[in-house]
C-alpha cells in the first residue's frame, strides 16, 4: 500500500535537508523509496509573492494587477518573483551546470507565459467589451500555479540528480485545451505512473474546471494532497511539516519547553486553520475522513518520530489544554450605534460588506447597541471597510483596534475553573484582556489582546495552562 505525502512551503524552503530526511536518506531498496506520492507546495513566501501575503494582506503580483496599478508595478514584481526563483535555484544547484540552466529556463517559460498573457489582458480589456475582473480569478490561478509547478520541477532535477527514478506529475494543466473536473484533472495525470517503481512528485496546484483558488483559496496545496490519496487509494496521507505539531509554536515558546501533540481530532485542527495556522485545511480533512485514509502530521526533519495522528473520535482523557494558538494582525473593526438595539439588519449587512472586501472574520461580539469584528487581512481593505461602514451607518461611531487573539485549545476542557485560570494567567503578566470568547462547546478560549502584547501572551498561557498543566482542575462542569 502506497502512501501520500504533503510537504509544506516553510520545509520545501529546506530542500537539501529533505533529501536526507523523507525524500531519500538512507533508503536503497525500491521498496523503502518507493510507493510514496510526495505533493509539493511552492518555497516559502513565493506565493505571497505571486498572489499577496497571506497574512498581512501586502500585495504581490496578482494583488497589483487586480488593484489596476500601473503596468510597471506588477511586471516589476514579477521579475522580482523570477529574480527570487533564481537565487532558490542557484542555492539548491550551485555548479550543477545542467540542472541551474533546465530550473532557470523552466520558471522563465512559464512566467514569460503569464507575463503575456497578462499584458494580452490588460490590452483587451482598454476595449469596453471586456472587462478585467471576468478575467481576474483565472490570472490567479494562473499565477499561482507557478510557484507548486518550480518546487516540483526542481525537486525532480534534484533527486534525478541523485539516482532516483522521480517523476514531475504536473497537475497545473499549462497549454492544455480544456480543464477537466477536480477528481477526473487528477485520475488521468496519474495514469500509467508506476508507483513501485517511481517516486511521484506532484504539484500542489492542480488546475481544474472548478477553479482551486475559487474553491479553497490559500493552502490549496492540501486539497490536491487529499484528493490525490483518495483518488489512487493511499493506505496513509502524510502532512510533513517543519516541527511537530506542538503545544504552541515553537519559534515563539522555545522547543524545548513545547510538547509534541501525539493525537488529535478534527475539531482542534479546525479552531487551529481558523487562527491561520494550518493543521490541515478543514476541506482537505473531509475527504480523507469520509474514504477512511488515516492521517498523521509529522517534522520532516525528524523522520522516526512517529508525529501527531489525527482522527474524528479522538478526546483526551484527561480535561486539558493541548494547544495555545494566536494569531497576530487582526483588526477589531467595532460600531457602536444607539438604533442597533434589537435590529439584527446591521450584522447581516456589514458580515456581507466584509466577505465582499474578502476580510477574514476570525470572531465577533456584541452588547446591546454595538458590533466588533475581529478580522484579518490588508490595513488598506480595513479601512476600505471602515470608510463604507461609515456610509451605510451616518449615526454610528466605528473605531477600529490593532489587535492579537491568543487562544487555549483542547478536545476536552469541559471543566469548572479553566477559562478563570486562563484570564489570572494573562492578568499575572500584566496584560490586559479586551475581550474574550468562549462558546458554549468549549472547545477554545479566546483572549483578545493588544498587538503589542501577543508573544507575552503566548508564553504566559503556554506557561500556566501546559507547562504547570492543570492537573488540580478537575470535575467536569
Ligand atoms: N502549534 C504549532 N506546532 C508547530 N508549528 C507551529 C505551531 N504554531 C505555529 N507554528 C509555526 O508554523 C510554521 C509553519 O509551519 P508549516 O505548517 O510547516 O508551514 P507550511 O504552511 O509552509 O507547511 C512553523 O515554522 C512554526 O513556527
Ligand atoms: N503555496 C500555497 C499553497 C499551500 O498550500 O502552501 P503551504 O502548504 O505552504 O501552506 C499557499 O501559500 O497558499
Amino acid at each position: 500500500m502506497h502512501t501520500v505525502e504533503k510537504i509544506g512551503g516553510t520545509s520545501m524552503s529546506r530542500f537539501e535537508e529533505l533529501m536526507d530526511t523523507i525524500l531519500v536518506g538512507k533508503r536503497t531498496a525500491p521498496e523503502e523509496l518507493y510507493n510514496r506520492i510526495f505533493v509539493v507546495s511552492a518555497y516559502g513566501g513565493i506565493t505571497n509573492y505571486l498572489l499577496e501575503h497571506k497574512k498581512t494582506g501586502e500585495p504581490g503580483v496578482y494583488a497589483r494587477f487586480a488593484n489596476a496599478e500601473s503596468e510597471e508595478a506588477w511586471v516589476e514584481e514579477l521579475n522580482n518573483v523570477q529574480a527570487r526563483m533564481g537565487e532558490i535555484n542557484a542555492e539548491l544547484f550551485g555548479d550543477a551546470e545542467f540542472e541551474r540552466n533546465a530550473a532557470d529556463s523552466f520558471v522563465i517559460e512559464r512566467l514569460n507565459d503569464v507575463r503575456d498573457c497578462m499584458k494580452s489582458l490588460q490590452h483587451l480589456c482598454t476595449y469596453g467589451h471586456f472587462q478585467l475582473d471576468e478575467h481576474l480569478m483565472k490570472v490567479r490561478e494562473m499565477l499561482a500555479s507557478i510557484g507548486e509547478a518550480h518546487s516540483a520541477y526542481n525537486s525532480v532535477l534534484a533527486l534525478r540528480k541523485a539516482g532516483i527514478n522521480a517523476r514531475f506529475v504536473d497537475l497545473t494543466g499549462w497549454h492544455m485545451d480544456q480543464p477537466l473536473p477536480f477528481e477526473e484533472m487528477i485520475q488521468s495525470q496519474f495514469e500509467g505512473v508506476e508507483i513501485d517503481k517511481e517516486m511521484v512528485i506532484a504539484t500542489g496546484y492542480t488546475h481544474c474546471e472548478e477553479g482551486l483558488m475559487k474553491t479553497f483559496d490559500r493552502g490549496y496545496s492540501e486539497m490536491t494532497f487529499s484528493m490525490i490519496a483518495t483518488v489512487t487509494g493511499a493506505g496513509e496521507a502524510i502532512i510533513h511539516k517543519e516541527y511537530h505539531l506542538s503545544s504552541a509554536d515553537p519559534m515563539l515558546v522555545g522547543t524545548d519547553n513545547v510538547v509534541t501533540i501525539g493525537a488529535t481530532n478534527y475539531d482542534v485542527a479546525d479552531q487551529l486553520s481558523n487562527l491561520g495556522m494550518e493543521a490541515i485545511h478543514p476541506k482537505a480533512a473531509k475527504g480523507l475522513r469520509r474514504n477512511g485514509v488515516k492521517l498523521r502530521v509529522k517534522n520532516a526533519f525528524e523522520p522516526e518520530h512517529e508525529g501527531t495522528t489525527i482522527s474524528q473520535d479522538y478526546h483526551s482523557e484527561a480535561p486539558r489544554v493541548e494547544i495555545i494558538a494566536g494569531r497576530k494582525d487582526v483588526f477589531g473593526i467595532e460600531i457602536f450605534d444607539q438604533e442597533m438595539l434589537g435590529d439584527a439588519k446591521y450584522d447581516i449587512e456589514i458580515s456581507k460588506l466584509l466577505a465582499q472586501l474578502k476580510l477574514y472574520v476570525i470572531n465577533k461580539d456584541a452588547d446591546a447597541n454595538s458590533i466588533t469584528y475581529y478580522v484579518g487581512g490588508s490595513r488598506k481593505m480595513v479601512n476600505r471597510a471602515a470608510n463604507l461602514m461609515e456610509n451605510m451607518y451616518p449615526e454610528g461611531q466605528i473605531r477600529l483596534h490593532n489587535l492579537a487573539i491568543v487562544s487555549a485549545i483542547g478536545s476536552h476542557m469541559k471543566v469548572k475553573g479553566i477559562l478563570a485560570r486562563t484570564v489570572s494567567a494573562l492578568a499575572e503578566a500584566d496584560i490586559n484582556v479586551m475581550a474574550l470568547h468562549q462558546s458554549i462547546r468549549q472547545v477554545e478560549m479566546q483572549c483578545v489582546v493588544s498587538e503589542e502584547d501577543y508573544e507575552k501572551a503566548i508564553i504566559a498561557l503556554h506557561a500556566a495552562l501546559i507547562e504547570r498543566g492543570i492537573d488540580d482542575i478537575g470535575s467536569a462542569a
